[in-house]
Parts: C-alpha cells; sequence; structure tokens
C-alpha cells in the first residue's frame, strides 16, 4: 500500500454537459440543438435513444448537488445549453433559460461548491447548424453574442470558464468521421469547423477581457496519446498526426498564433485549406489562463495508407479495455502531460477522466472494482505528474453520474452514481465512496 498525498488546495471534482443530463428538451423556453436532430435521424444513436429526459437533472439538480455534497467534491464543471439562453441562436434571450442557471448555479455555491463552466458541449442551435453551423461566421457572432450574455449574467458567481469541449469531437468526429451530430463526412468542413470555433473562442476570450469578468478563462481538448508500433520514421510520423490532430491542431494556434505546418502541408496534400481571413490568428491567441485536459485512453500507432485521411492506424496492444473498448492505460496521461509542457507550464485541469465500466445494480450495490482500480491508476499517474513541477491544479472525475454518452445511448456508463433510466433513481456506486474517501484524505492509498 502507498499514500500519495495531494496539495492541499487541489480542486476534487466531478463533470457532467448540459445534453447529457438535463433531459426537458421541451421545457423551459429550449430551442432545438443539433442533438436533438441527430438523435432523432434513424441509425445515429443506439437504441434510438436521446436526450428528451435524460437523467431529469433539469427538475432534479437539488437532489444531485445533494449528492455531489455527499461526495465532497469542490469543484462541479457543468456546461449551459446554448439553446436554453438564445433558443434559436442569435435571436432573443430566453429569460427562463438564464433563471434556471441561477437557481442551479446558486445551489452549487449554498452547497460550497465551485461552478466549473463550460459554455459549449456540443448542443449548438439547429437554426445555426441549417445556416452553415461552426464553418459560417453567423454561428461565430452568435456565439460571442450567447457567450457576453452569460459572461455578464454570471460574472461574481462563477470563475471557472471553458470556451470549447474537445475541439476535436466537435470538428472532426462531427463532420469528418460522421459519428456525432451534425453527422457531416467532409474534411474541408470538419476544417472549417476547427477554424471557426477557434475564431469563436478567441473572440469570446477578448470579451471575457474586455467586459471585465471575473475568473479565469480557458478550453479543454481532449488527448489522444499515441505512440509508434514500430521505431519506422513512418509510424513515428502517423503518431505524430494522430496526436498533432487533437491537440497541436488547436493549442498551437491559441499559443503559438500559428497552425502546425506539417499538419497544413498534410491536408494540403488532401485538397484541404484553411479558410484563415485577415486579423484571425491574432483573434485565436489571445492569452489564456488554463486549459482543461480530457483524457481516457492511449493508442499505439501505425503507418497506413488505407487508414483514413490522417493514414494512421491504431493497433490492438492486448491491454485491458473497459466496456466500451478503450483500453486502460494510465501512463499515456503521464506522457502527454509532459509533452503538453512545450506550452509552457500553463495552469492545467483535468476536466474529464473516467471508465465506462457498464456494472449494474446487485442487491442494491454497484460493485464497481474496475472504475475503482482505473481511478487509482489515473491518480497515481496525476501525483506523479504534479510531483514533477507540472501545474496541475486540479481533477474532475468523468462523470458525476450515468448518462446519455451522444451515439452510444444509455448503453455505455461513465458515472460515480448509478442512474435506473425507468425511475431515474440515483445509487452510488462503490467508486463513489471510494473517490469519496479520496477527497476527504486528500491522498490516494492504493490497494497493491
Ligand atoms: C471507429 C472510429 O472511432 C473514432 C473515435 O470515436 C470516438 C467516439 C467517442 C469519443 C469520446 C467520447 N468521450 C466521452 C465524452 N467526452 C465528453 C463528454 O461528453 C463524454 O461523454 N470522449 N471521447 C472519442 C472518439
Amino acid at each position: 500500500m502507498t499514500i500519495f498525498q495531494f496539495p492541499k488546495d487541489f480542486r476534487w471534482g466531478t463533470a457532467t454537459a448540459s445534453y447529457q443530463i438535463e433531459g426537458a428538451a421541451q421545457e423551459g423556453g429550449r430551442g432545438v440543438s443539433i442533438w436533438d436532430t441527430f438523435a432523432r435521424t434513424p441509425g445515429k444513436v443506439f437504441n434510438g435513444d436521446n436526450g428528451d429526459i435524460a437523467c431529469d437533472s433539469y427538475h432534479r439538480y437539488e437532489e444531485d448537488i445533494e449528492l455531489m455534497k455527499k461526495l465532497g467534491i469542490n469543484t462541479y464543471r457543468f456546461s449551459i445549453a446554448w439553446p436554453r439562453i438564445i433558443p434559436d441562436g442569435d435571436g432573443e434571450i430566453n429569460r427562463e433559460g438564464l433563471d434556471f442557471y441561477h437557481r442551479f448555479v446558486d445551489k452549487l455555491l449554498e452547497a460550497g461548491i465551485e461552478p466549473f463552466c463550460t459554455l459549449y458541449h456540443w448542443d449548438l442551435p439547429q437554426t445555426l447548424e441549417d445556416d452553415g453551423g461552426w464553418g459560417n461566421r453567423r454561428t461565430v457572432d452568435a456565439f460571442v453574442k450567447y457567450a457576453e450574455v452569460i459572461f455578464k449574467e454570471f460574472s461574481g458567481k462563477i470563475n471557472f470558464w471553458l470556451t470549447f469541449n474537445e475541439p476535436w469531437c466537435i470538428a472532426f468526429l462531427s463532420n469528418l468521421l460522421g459519428i456525432h451530430a451534425p453527422g457531416n463526412r467532409d474534411l474541408q468542413t470538419s476544417i472549417n469547423v476547427a477554424h471557426g470555433l477557434l475564431v469563436a473562442h478567441g473572440k469570446a476570450v477578448q470579451s471575457f477581457r474586455r467586459l471585465g469578468i471575473t475568473g479565469q478563462i480557458g478550453i479543454a481538448p481532449n488527448v489522444c496519446w499515441a505512440e509508434p508500433y514500430s521505431k519506422s520514421p513512418e509510424d513515428q510520423a502517423a503518431c505524430d498526426r494522430s496526436i498533432a490532430l487533437n491537440t497541436d491542431w488547436f493549442l498551437d494556434p491559441i499559443y503559438k498564433g500559428s497552425y502546425p505546418q506539417f499538419m497544413v502541408d498534410w491536408f494540403a496534400e488532401a485538397g484541404a485549406t484553411v479558410p484563415i481571413q485577415e486579423g484571425d490568428m491574432e483573434i485565436i491567441s489571445q492569452p489564456i489562463d488554463l486549459l482543461g485536459i480530457n483524457y481516457y485512453t492511449m493508442g499505439l500507432n501505425r503507418f497506413n495508407p488505407e487508414a483514413g485521411v490522417l493514414q494512421s492506424e491504431e493497433v490492438d496492444m492486448g491491454l485491458t479495455k473497459t466496456d466500451i473498448g478503450w483500453p486502460i492505460e494510465s501512463r499515456g496521461l503521464y506522457e502527454f502531460m509532459h509533452y503538453l509542457q512545450k506550452y509552457g507550464n500553463v495552469d492545467v485541469y483535468i476536466t474529464e477522466n473516467g471508465a465506462c465500466i457498464n456494472d449494474d445494480l446487485d442487491n442494491g450495490k454497484i460493485n464497481d472494482d474496475r472504475r475503482i482500480s482505473y481511478y487509482e491508476q489515473h491518480l497515481a499517474q496525476i501525483h506523479r505528474i504534479i510531483n514533477d513541477g507540472i501545474n496541475l491544479k486540479g481533477y474532475m472525475a468523468w462523470s458525476l453520474m450515468d448518462n446519455f454518452e451522444w451515439a452510444e445511448g444509455y448503453r455505455m456508463r461513465f458515472g460515480l452514481i448509478h442512474v435506473d433510466y425507468r425511475s431515474l433513481v440515483r445509487t452510488p456506486k462503490e467508486s463513489f465512496y471510494w473517490y469519496q474517501n479520496v477527497i476527504k484524505n486528500n491522498w490516494l492509498e492504493t490497494r497493491s
């Protein structure tokens, strides 16, 4: 048994997102999002599941906050649904939507829990997608208007802000691979989306500074750490492309004011170019205060000319996998955090980390020992990272509770709390009590 002590001001939290937990999709003046549309498109989401009810957190948020208090977290990452605030994307403001989030945030603050707010966690108003989505500057301007409404409403209540969750998913998973909403499958479209969201990010940060909003603002890329299958230059290059598309493609423009040239050249070969307008890169590279990092797994990659636009394929490493099929390898988090140092020792929060383990109720308990093992391994890496002097300031487990896992629907469960989707009864899993103990002690006690 080993004890890993964490810094006294380390933030312990959990994370969720609006479309995945709220439900009440046709209530409170909410408009239609691209995920409402995508989920209703036959074949896009497992079992035809959708977010109409989800965990019903729109109505049950007080119960959720009681469970957060019981867990002992001091930070809670959530997202605001743009379609609740400006239902048609860039028109009238919906006061009822703002009032819902005021009630929610006030309850969090009452419970002594720091709100950590994501402005955009994938639920784009459908009207804007109908008019070209993130590739249309109208959407960029609409996002800035939405962000300014939220900043002015919640300045002083919310002090931690993220503009976008997982830009790689927004751009490439959703517009090149077509696996998430809106389901496009086009390289140029995905590059246009990536650029549009980066400009929107930069403009929102400019507004944040101009309006004198309290707190810190950043963005939350997801990590795809990968190592080469062999020492061949081709396999190493395939690895580099895979990592870069999740990380450098977004963080180079933000921290360096330019895209990674080797990737720009790679896409040019494929006939796609970045639609940069005069002044864009200066806007995108506004200084930010923090980074959210979402880590789940890592890959072993090799060159394969048939393997998609990156010509990079993952090889099965024979590692234990979670129930969604992702290899469990916490070392990738450690390696990635050192890779990230090329942007400087910036303040980082792990804004998502967790395991899909589909254990169900067994005599009223959920003995999700595999999830405990996953967290134990990854928190041990977090401790190593902090010990190496990297400014890792906090950790948010994905997720507080089981919820709508996008194209997987409700079959994939990431929660510390089990949700019965018929009764909506919440049941803390054994991992909930394990994490509760880590938070109470502010140390990790490994079992081996
Ligand atoms: C066959 C080709 O496959 C390509 C990869 O396909 C995927 C699918 C899904 C993901 C994915 C899902 N999550 C968890 C979410 N993060 C944000 C939060 O909302 C969680 O629900 N992270 N990454 C990645 C890649």
